[in-house]
Formats: C-alpha cells, sequence, structure tokens
C-alpha cells in the first residue's frame, strides 16, 4: 500500500516524540511492505521561526494532498507573544477546520501495568478504565467569534443542528462497537448551545436502540470521572468541555503521555497525535513519553488506512515493553525501569520486528 503522510513535528517535545513516531512507521513499512512518503510540514512555532506565519500556504497544500497527518504539539512561551491569530496554536485550529476534521476520539484506556501510575484509589482503579471521549473539534467557542473591545472581550459560542448531528453519529457509531453506553455532556441547565445539543442527540439516538444514551452536565461529569470512570463507554461532548475532561481523564490512567487520538472528518484523511501538549517544561532532555504519538501511528493505521493487523501489532508492542517494566519518567513507579524518549521508541520498533 502506497501512502503519503504529512509530518508535522511540531515544537518542544514534538520533535522528539515525532522521532520515535516515525521510527515506528518505518518499521511498519519494511514489515508489511508498504510505501509510505513523509511530507515534512511546517507549523505553529517551527513554522513562525521559519517564515514570520504559523501556517504558511505551501503547508496548507501539502496537508492538503496528504492521506493523513501525524501531528506532535505546538505553542510554547516563546511564542506566547504573538498575535492571537499567529500563534502556533491558531494554526492547529485552522489544520482541523481545513481539513473538516469535525471528530477527535480521544481514548482513555487504563494498562492495567501502570495501574499505579494513575492518582486513583486501588479500588476505584481496580473497576477498569476504557472509555473514549468524543469531542467535536471544529465549533463552539473555539471557532466563534473572538473581539476584545476596550474593556470587554466576547468568546462566541454557538452550534448548528448539522454540526451536532454528525458528531453525535459518531458517538453512537462509536459505542456500537463498545460497550453501547454514550454519556452526552452538556451544561443545559445554563446554555443554549447545551439544550439544543440535548434536543439533537435525543432525536438522533432514536435510530440507535441498541445504545443507552444518558445525560450529564459537565461539572459533575469532572466529579464522576474520578469517583468512578468504570460508569463511562462513550463521552460525547462538545469542543472545550472535551478538551478538558480529555486531560482530565488521561490523568486517571497514569499519565497523559501515553493518550493518542484520530481527529476524524467524513473522509479517510484523518490527523494523528497525542492529547498533551508541546511539554517545555521537559523538552531537550530525552524524558518526553513517546507512546502517546505511537499509539496515535496505530489509530492512523486503523482509520486512515485500515490496516488493523499493523494497528494491533504496535498496541501489542506497546503493551509488551509496559509489561517488561519500561516506564518514561511520568509513568514511573517502584521498582520498574525507567528509559528515556529514545530508547523507549527503539523498544516498541524491536517488538514490531520480532512479531
Ligand atoms: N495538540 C497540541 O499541539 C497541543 C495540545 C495541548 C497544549 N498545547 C500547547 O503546548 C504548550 C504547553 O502546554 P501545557 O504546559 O499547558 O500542557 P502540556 O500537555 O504540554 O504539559 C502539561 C504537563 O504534562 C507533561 N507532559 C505532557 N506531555 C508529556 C509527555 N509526552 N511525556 C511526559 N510528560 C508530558 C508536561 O511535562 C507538563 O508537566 C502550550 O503552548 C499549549 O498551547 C499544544
Ligand atoms: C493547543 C490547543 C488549541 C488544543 C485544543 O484546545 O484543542 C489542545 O489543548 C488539544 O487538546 O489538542
Ligand atoms: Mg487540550
Amino acid at each position: 500500500m502506497e501512502k503519503r503522510i504529512a509530518i508535522v513535528r511540531g515544537d518542544y517535545i514534538g520533535p522528539e516524540i515525532v522521532g520515535e513516531a516515525i521510527k515506528v512507521l518505518r518499521s511498519i513499512e519494511a514489515k508489511y511492505h508498504h510505501t509510505f512518503i513523509y511530507d515534512e510540514v511546517l507549523a505553529g512555532g517551527a513554522a513562525i521561526d521559519a517564515t514570520g506565519e504559523c501556517l504558511p500556504q505551501v503547508s496548507i497544500v501539502a496537508l492538503k494532498q496528504a492521506d493523513a497527518v501525524l501531528l506532535g504539539a505546538v505553542g510554547g512561551p516563546k511564542y506566547d507573544s504573538q498575535p492571537a491569530n499567529n500563534r502556533p496554536e491558531k494554526a492547529l485550529l485552522r489544520i482541523r477546520s481545513l481539513l473538516g476534521l469535525f471528530a477527535n476520539l480521544r481514548p482513555a484506556i487504563l494498562f492495567p501495568q501502570l495501574a499505579d501510575a494513575s492518582p486513583l484509589k486501588p479500588e476505584i482503579v481496580q473497576k477498569g478504565i476504557d472509555f473514549v471521549v468524543v469531542r467535536e473539534l471544529t465549533g463552539g467557542i473555539y471557532f466563534g467569534k473572538h473581539e476584545t473591545i476596550g474593556d470587554l472581550a466576547v468568546d462566541e459560542m454557538a452550534y448548528s443542528v448539522e454540526e451536532i448531528q454528525r458528531i453525535a453519529k459518531v458517538a453512537f457509531e462509536t459505542a456500537q462497537v463498545r460497550h453501547h453506553k454514550v454519556t452526552c455532556v452538556d451544561k443545559a441547565n445554563v446554555l443554549d448551545t447545551s439544550k439544543l445539543w440535548r434536543k439533537v442527540v435525543k432525536d438522533l439516538a432514536k435510530e440507535y436502540p441498541d445504545v443507552e444514551l444518558n445525560f450529564m452536565y459537565v461539572d459533575n461529569a469532572a466529579m464522576q470521572l474520578c469517583k468512578d470512570p468504570s460508569q463511562f463507554d462513550v463521552i460525547l461532548t462538545e469542543n472545550m468541555f472535551g478538551d478538558i475532561l480529555s486531560d482530565e481523564a488521561s490523568m486517571l490512567t497514569g499519565t497523559i503521555g501515553t493518550i493518542g487520538s484520530a481527529s476524524l472528518g467524513s473522509t479517510s484523511v484523518g490527523m494523528y497525535e497525542p492529547i498533551h501538549g508541546s511539554a517545555p517544561d521537559i523538552a531537550g532532555k530525552d524524558m518526553a513519553n513517546p507512546l502517546g504519538t505511537i499509539l496515535s501511528v496505530a489509530m492512523m493505521m486503523r482509520y486512515s488506512f485500515h490496516l488493523e493487523k499493523e494497528a494491533q501489532d504496535i498496541e501489542k508492542a506497546v503493551n509488551t515493553i509496559l509489561d517488561e517494566g519500561y516506564r518514561t519518567a511520568d509513568m514511573m513507579s517502584e521498582g520498574m525501569k525507567q528509559v528515556g524518549c529514545q530508547e523507549m521508541g527503539d523498544l516498541v520498533v524491536k517488538q514490531i520486528e520480532n512479531y
């Protein structure tokens, strides 16, 4: 199979973790005789450094030609004084919007080997953590009007019926191949957008009689995630709530460093990135956990290329390495073997080569 992958290495730890994910892509390529063409694309801070613009036109052209995009993370203190429309984070939002990637799947799955790294009590962790946040990604407050007039700042939040329907459909279909439960998280006791979400999601649920649907206010959901995360199967939510809850959910599984994500639209083109940011505090120290990015590559194999065996190889390799006790600093616990970012990548590749 021949596929074109746009590579956005990004800023701070971005190039470190993407470097390890590319090692994994190359090992899959060699093992299964695929051809992946890698297009290096500048976006975010690296693009500002090179061209002054956070998302140059040449990058947009390359992104539009890709079958899939792999992105590390963008942003960081060096770029915080950029004007709002040229911040690295703006490039990320533009890419999501340009490629029509309205559905962001963020699995929160606890590897049993990492139970000791979870901040939750053992009796809560033992019940299992295995759910997916289905986050709406191209609407809501992120894409509304942003305006500052003198002493007043406004961020507008809007959702249309169609935007809600298409993401809710993804959530119901995700639940159908999991444990048949959708929890729609909103703030319908205050927000009109949330009231519309409830109506649209309730109507659509009639087409999915095999899926149980419940609604939960976002403040309660934040609490329930700590109290009993085993109650969740698919969390369906709007853009900003999904951003916040997925970081919270990741930590319940031990570390934000192992969680990957897929951003999908109505075609097979997708963007794959860990859910964490550019971690400026650990950049350049070979300390970053590359597993979230490597597991995002597994999602790329599955969702964009329909290469299930390849996806499973990557996931199995990560599992084995964790079984063998290897940990980066962020998931370290007593008796485990601490490794750096590059060694972790090498260990995963060695496993894949062994199967
Ligand atoms: N998708 C993205 O590109 C993306 C996502 C989130 C944040 N950001 C940007 O990243 C910058 C830093 O943001 P932040 O500090 O709020 O969040 P962050 O996720 O970068 O870091 C939060 C904490 O988690 C740790 N961490 C994150 N990823 C890790 C990994 N792979 N291994 C080990 N530890 C890890 C960091 O060291 C830090 O202590 C900001 O500019 C922000 O806008 C980008
Ligand atoms: C960097 C930022 C714009 C982004 C978001 O809020 O979507 C990030 O936090 C994420 O989770 O991917
Ligand atoms: Mg986030």
